[in-house]
């Protein structure tokens, strides 16, 4: 199957951040070059080596559509995009390349994400065993590590959520592991859709527990725990189907927003939520509260 690459180059100042935002429009992967065969020097500690000018190039899936990514990048950097150019590329095993560096993730006391090929390292804690296949939601994003983190300080035993943008499952495979009652997966794409049942299935999960939806076709739930890990441009249009989702006192936790927008996706939910204070990781929030009587 053929691959799209999308190519970029940037100042070093803002390499990182956009390589977590191609990332979380559904690169499968992301390197970073010198733009101009510039020689590193040794680092100083704590620094990140990066040249001046980088070339970024991200991997997609030959379905995507491009014009959608494209302006759903620029709409979440907030300033212009660098010119970028999409482009083909033949297949090869890169989808698996991550594979190779990818270990058990700890996320609190209790919760921990395991790579399906490997043995969990605390076999007594909660492991949930993952292969996300070509699905967003490995753990090691921090917009995915905020929320688990988050959930895993929660009192779930019973209760039920909507993982809203559900990826690989991650967030409410975790949800159903650490006490949840039942999880509704929605996602736009389809493969997130497979790769949630996938994963459902290898973590032993009854097979109604997380039942799926694209979106159109979600029935009415009401959700005493509404997860969604999209983006903030999604997350402000989606407000108030969150909301009407979401049962009064029960709590939203929303990520995939950078730190210079959490004032932005805020305002769009303060109608109905109260906001906790915000969690931060390398450049991204984590903003939950809970929603107040009308
Ligand atoms: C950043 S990934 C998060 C995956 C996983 N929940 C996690 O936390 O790692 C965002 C997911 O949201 C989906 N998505 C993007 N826009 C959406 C929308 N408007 N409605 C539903 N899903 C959406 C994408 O297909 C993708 O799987």
């Amino acid at each position: 199957m053929p691959w799209l690459q999308l190519k970029l180059t940037t100042d070093r100042n803002s390499a990182e951040a956009l390589e977590d935002l191609l990332l979380a429009s559904g690169a499968v992967s992301v390197t970073l070059e010198d733009n101009a065969d510039q020689p590193i020097l040794e680092p100083a500690l704590g620094e990140t080596p990066l040249w001046d000018q980088v070339r970024l190039t991200g991997l997609y899936d030959a379905d995507i559509d491009t014009r959608a990514i494209s302006e759903r990048l620029a709409s979440a950097w907030n300033r212009p995009l660098p010119e970028h150019r999409w482009e083909q590329l033949e297949d090869k095993d890169w989808e698996r390349e991550w594979m190779s560096h990818y270990q058990a993730i700890r996320c609190g006391e209790r919760l921990w994400i395991c790579p399906s090929w490997q043995e969990p390292p605390e076999p007594d804690k909660v492991n949930l065993m993952l292969d996300p296949g070509l699905a967003f939601g490995t753990g090691t994003h921090p917009t995915t590590f905020l929320c688990l983190q988050w959930l895993d300080q929660q009192p779930i035993e019973g209760l039920d959520l909507v993982d809203f943008g559900c990826g690989s499952g991650i967030l409410g495979i975790a949800a159903l592991l650490l006490g949840a009652h039942r999880v509704t997966g929605v996602d736009i794409d389809p493969q997130a859709l497979t790769a949630t049942r996938d994963n459902a299935a290898r973590n032993a999960l009854p097979e109604n527990a997380m039942p799926v939806f694209l979106p159109g076709q979600c029935p009415e739930v009401t959700a005493d725990i509404m997860l969604a890990n999209i983006l903030a441009g999604p997350l402000v249009e989606l407000a108030p189907q969150l909301q009407r989702m979401t049962r009064v006192d029960g709590k939203i936790c929303l990520s995939g927003i950078l730190a210079n927008q959490a004032e932005a996706v805020m305002a769009a939910y303060r109608p109905w939520f109260d906001f906790d204070p915000v969690a931060e990781q390398d450049g991204w929030v984590r903003l939950t509260g809970t929603k107040i009587r009308p």
